[in-house]
């Protein structure tokens, strides 16, 4: 055995091993790249950035955030390390001495940093909510169990329960803050969704008159396709401290406290963004059993449809895309002990749900549009 790695370790050159060493450590401390990330969130960067006109030097950054003095020589590091994992452009320029300003120096080098596409999406009414949930201290609490977790024999305990003596979806019932992060979260990701949604499959709402968005939150989805279809009446069906004191901003949507486990009211269509992903198999046999039952009722016979919104792994077939729906995966596992599926495994629940075909359409970057037919 000892020879036989020796051996293996020979094949493999020097500037293979110094290769491996550097992506050790890109790994080992990749925690790092999360909250930097979540510091620039909290420090209103992006936002910054967006104020300056979409880029700007370290200075002007400076003298538009709130940074004690102490801090402030630190501020490149964050920049330099944000820029080099591609959530910021980072040009270098050439800052020439105004006219009698430092006569005879030589010009200094310096960087602007700017916004590109990934950090466009963090600025004000984008998805820094979502950055801000995925690094919050319940969910690394709970990530840092996960070692403890896989050696201890707990069945059905996930991490974060093991961490924090309850589910996420009880702590969100009585720890305020966290459900305001967690309502904020969902709502930011709703939005930007629906937009895409509106934009590139407008036409799965055709001939759907009455739609129910099941465990759709504060409603931002179910505004945006009453919005931008004004034939759908929507309403939105989630728990009781979900939509308690929601106000509904559109005539045609209303809200319902309920549970999805025990009734979804009738409808055309029903909507489930991001929801079975949160849910073992046998739960989403359960949960799509009751709005079949939904669609029986609430649609001329045969003509219902249920809506799913959620990745399909290893679809679209993008490595980056890959690497999302796999760390979303194992975020599912340590929250809820639930996961994201491959085509084969939500088939085999479509059809024990009752089910007869189903269309899929990879369309929402690491999610996909699922149409789902009795
Ligand atoms: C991951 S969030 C998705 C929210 C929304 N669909 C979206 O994409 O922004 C899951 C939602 O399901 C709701 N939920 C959980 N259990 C539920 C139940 N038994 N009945 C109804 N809604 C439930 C949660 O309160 C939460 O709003
Ligand atoms: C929308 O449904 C869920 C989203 C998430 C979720 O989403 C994002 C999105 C993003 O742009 C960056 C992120 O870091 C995250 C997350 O960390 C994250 O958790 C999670 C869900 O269940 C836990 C959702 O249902």
């Amino acid at each position: 055995m000892a020879e036989e790695e020796s051996r293996a370790k020979m094949a493999t050159s020097s500037a293979e091993l110094l290769q491996a060493e550097a992506e050790l450590v890109r790994h080992s401390l990749g925690y790092l790249k999360s909250m930097a990330l979540h510091s620039a969130v909290k420090l209103g960067i992006p936002d910054a950035l967006h104020r300056c006109g979409g880029a700007a030097s370290l200075p002007d950054l400076l003298s538009t955030l709130a940074l004690p003095c102490s801090k402030r020589p630190y501020l490149s590091r964050l920049m330099k390390m944000l820029a080099v994992e591609g959530i910021f452009t980072a040009v270098a320029a050439v800052d020439v001495p105004a006219a009698g300003e430092g006569e005879g120096a030589a010009a200094a080098p310096s960087v602007r940093y700017g916004l590109n596409p990934v950090s466009r999406l963090l600025v004000s009414g984008g998805v820094s909510p979502c950055v801000l949930m995925g690094t919050s201290p319940l969910f690394l609490e709970a990530s840092l169990r996960l070692p403890q977790w896989f050696q201890r024999d707990s069945e059905g305990e996930p991490a974060f329960a093991m961490a924090h003596g309850e589910s996420p979806y009880a702590a969100t019932g009585h720890d305020m803050e966290f459900n305001a992060l967690v309502n904020e979260a969902m709502g930011s990701d709703s939005r930007y969704m629906a937009e895409l949604v509106v934009r590139e499959c407008g036409e799965v709402f055709t001939g759907v008159t009455s739609l129910v968005d099941v465990g759709g939150g504060n409603g931002t989805m179910a505004t945006a396709i009453a919005k931008a279809f004004p034939h759908v009446r929507c309403s939105v069906l989630d728990l009781p401290h979900v939509v308690q004191g929601v106000v509904s901003t559109h005539e045609s949507v209303e809200f319902a406290a309920g549970d999805m486990m025990e009734y979804v009211p009738p409808a055309d269509a029903v909507l489930l963004k991001c929801v079975l992903h949160n849910w073992s198999d046998e739960d989403c046999v359960k949960i799509l059993t009751k709005c079949r039952e939904a669609i029986a009722q609430g649609a001329k016979a045969g003509a219902g449809k249920v809506i799913i919104i959620d990745a399909v792994v290893g679809s679209p077939s993008h490595s980056q895309v890959l690497e999302a729906q796999v760390l979303m995966d194992m975020q599912m596992m340590m929250l809820f002990m639930s996961k994201e599926r491959e085509e084969l495994n939500w088939q085999k629940i479509f059809m024990e749900a009752g089910f007869s075909h189903y269309k899929i359409q990879p369309v929402l970057g690491m999610r996909s549009i699922i149409q789902l037919y009795p």
